[in-house]
């Protein structure tokens, strides 16, 4: 692969060549051209000249984008409505070459339990792994992974190192991606870096390691956030208790999630769910939103009110502020980044309603305090996945709800971002507006305001 004179108005990158054989990590914060860089290796970059680009013919790509096209491709081949059942649609051992099912990376990424399962049905860690799998056992010799360990397990992450130092590279070429100095891997033998749109330094991993460690360190992001702003919607007294799960359960079909699982969250009571990929994290905020019709068979009662009692999932979810891979994957409707953070006020993906200017501004505030005021009218699904994220946080923070549900929010961002938006948090949390139920693979994140930690483990 060779990069030579390449200029875009966002990336340069002056010389760049990786052999067979080699792996690279490639470091940068969330705007520092590594986004471009990722699109430049997907075929996505447009604008850009180059002396001499000679770039791998079809690299296996594992990145947040990959599994969202995967996703919409199943749901464009969704055959339900034509079916007597739910269309599961492709399998995870369809993805897999014909011949690795006895393979033991199956078992070490722990997914041997999910090869009858659909794409659409996997957690968002296990999408992940089947993409590294895929990748993996079908011997691509070129592949790329960007941000490898964002949704992965504590053990996944472990498996991962420890697999991918044993791998034998002397026929393909590995290049990582990360936004975050902890996430450089050690079985990585090269290392670069992006900074202000340039590619600035590359060479032997112990050189450049000294470097990075300066980059990515600042950021103004939700240093100036309208926190204590005019209300923007009228809202009723909430209860001293938020939740109470009694003897929680959940199953898809025959397979049991979890069982027996009580959770109370009161008032200020902030809360960490942590627990392995698969665990059923999700689907128990899922209940707690409703977005689960498990919901209603559960002893559950949230803001006072038991669930089947005839209350509407709205009216429950005017309280509520939501930030997860699901809603990620599902904000595919036309918009801008304004409109995504206005919706937030209406809970609908997409925005369907007239706002008032006073709301415009808050909304405008919002981009301001996560530094996107400039992409206020950029479509949404053109940002980066960084971006994206960001967007869908103002969101979920623009009415300053009562509850607010944050599903591994920091995916995708930057070692910056993810410490300014926990500190962010704090601050939130100090305050007595809203209450922080969070869901989290990485224990930098377990900060000290998370007065309840619930582990859950696999059924
Ligand atoms: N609609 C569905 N149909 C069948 N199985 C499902 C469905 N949704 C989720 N599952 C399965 O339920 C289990 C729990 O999924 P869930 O997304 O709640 O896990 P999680 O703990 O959030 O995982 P992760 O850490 O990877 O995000 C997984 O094994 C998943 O494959």
């Amino acid at each position: 692969m060779i990069i030579h004179q390449l200029s875009h108005p966002r990336l340069s990158i002056d010389n760049l060549a990786i052999k067979t054989g080699e792996c690279w990590c490639f470091y940068g914060s969330g705007r520092s051209g590594i986004n471009e860089f990722l699109a430049l290796m997907e075929g996505t970059l447009s604008e850009s000249t180059a002396q001499t680009l000679e770039l791998p013919s079809d690299p296996a790509i594992i990145s947040f984008s990959a599994q969202q096209e995967i996703f919409e491709e199943e749901l464009r081949n969704d055959d339900t409505d034509f079916m007597d059942k739910p269309d599961p649609g492709t399998l995870v051992r369809e993805f897999l070459p014909a011949g690795s099912l006895d393979s033991d990376l199956i078992d070490t990424f722990d997914m041997r339990g999910t090869l009858a399962t659909g794409y659409r049905q996997l957690s968002s860690g296990q999408s992940r792994k089947l993409l590294l799998l895929e990748a993996m056992l079908s011997g691509a010799s070129t592949i790329i992974l960007d941000s490898p360990y964002d949704g992965l397990d504590p053990h996944s992450c472990r498996e991962l190192d420890r697999v991918f130092n044993q791998l034998d590279r002397s026929g393909m070429r590995l290049l990582v991606l990360v936004r975050n100095a902890e996430d450089i891997p050690d079985w990585c033998d090269h290392l670069a870096l992006f900074k202000n749109s340039v590619l600035t330094d590359q060479g032997p991993r112990e050189d450049i390691l000294p470097v990075a460690a300066h980059i990515a360190l600042a950021t103004t992001i939700f240093k100036d956030s309208p926190l204590a702003s005019e209300k923007t919607r009228d809202q009723q007294p909430i209860p001293r208790e938020l939740i109470r799960l009694s003897g929680g359960f959940a199953r898809y079909g025959e397979k049991e999630v979890f069982t027996g699982l009580n959770l109370t969250i009161g008032k200020g009571q902030h809360t960490l769910v942590t627990g392995p990929n698969g665990c059923g994290k999700s689907t128990l905020l899922h209940i707690i939103t409703g977005d689960n019709p498990k919901c209603y068979a559960n002893d559950l009662t949230i803001f006072g009110r038991r669930r089947g009692t005839g209350e509407s999932i709205w009216e429950l979810k005017k309280y509520m502020g939501i930030v997860s891979p699901e809603i990620h994957r599902s904000y595919r409707v036309p918009g801008s980044a304004l409109h995504v953070v206005l919706s937030g006020l209406f809970d609908s993906i997409g925005l369907y309603q007239k706002f008032t200017a006073i709301q415009k501004k808050t909304a405008t505030r919002w981009l301001e305090a996560i530094d996107m005021a400039e992409h206020a009218s950029t479509p949404f699904r053109r940002l980066s996945y960084g971006d994206q994220r960001l967007v869908l946080i103002a969101r979920a923070l623009i009415k300053q709800p009562p509850l607010l549900i944050l599903d591994e929010p920091t995916q995708g961002l930057d070692s910056a971002a993810r410490r300014a938006l926990l500190d962010f948090l704090e601050t939130v949390s100090r305050g007595d507006r809203t209450t922080i139920l969070y869901v989290s693979h990485r224990q930098d994140e377990y900060r000290s305001f998370f007065c309840q930690h619930l582990r859950l483990e696999r059924a």
